[in-house]
């Protein structure tokens, strides 16, 4: 069992290379991000209550996200380990996440970050927002305020995780396949 949390900004490619991970290393990809989007735009209770935090750029409440992240879980019973990308985002998600995998003997193997530049990524995520259809890319507003809920209550894990020493950071910049030979490294050396 090998449990990876993909950790980084908004738009420092989590999404991007998760992909590429999961087939490498055989593991269930859970994005957070994906499926409340998936939840908003099939309209359930779960996907309304989200909306209005996700639309201003704020955190979905904790309750409701540990909940639907465990669920997501529970649906992947044998599996040779889960990549987590955007969870968890706070320090009581990440207690959360110790809290229940402990409960199966599990436990995070590695967090590992993409880094990059705040200013690099604001545009990319502008950029995206031209195409991916998602209101929270398009407004410059909305952005800055993720990076703003990111530095309050998100950077904090990083001390979380290494204190565990559990705490890999790779470099962001570069092509794609740069990217996933970086984060395959950390990966073969855990
Ligand atoms: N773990 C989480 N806790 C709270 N809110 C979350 C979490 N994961 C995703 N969200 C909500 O969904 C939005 C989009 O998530 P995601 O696609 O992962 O974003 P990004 O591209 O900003 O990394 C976030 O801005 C946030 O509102």
């Amino acid at each position: 069992m090998i449990n990876i949390v993909l950790f980084g900004k908004p738009g420092a490619g989590k999404g991007t290379q998760a992909e590429f991970l999961k087939e490498k290393y055989n593991l269930i990809h859970i994005s957070t991000g994906d499926v409340f989007r998936y939840n908003i735009k099939n309209e359930t209770v779960l996907g309304k209550e989200a909306k209005t935090y996700i639309d201003r750029g704020d955190l979905v409440p904790d309750s409701l996200t540990i909940k639907m992240l465990q669920d997501e879980v529970e649906k992947n019973p044998e599996v040779n380990g889960f990549l987590f990308d955007g969870f968890p985002r706070t320090i009581a998600q990440a207690e959360a996440l110790d809290a229940f995998l402990n409960s199966k003997n599990w436990e995070v193997t590695a967090t590992i970050a993409l880094e990059a530049d705040d200013e690099i990524l604001v545009q990319r995520l502008l950029e995206r927002g031209k195409t991916s259809g998602r209101p929270d890319d398009q407004d410059e507003e909305k952005i800055r305020n993720r990076y703003q809920e990111y530095n309050e209550k998100t950077a904090p894990l990083i001390e979380y995780y290494s204190a565990q020493q559990k705490f890999h950071a790779v470099n962001g910049i570069g092509s794609i396949a740069e990217i996933t030979e970086r984060l395959s490294d950390v990966i073969e050396k855990l």
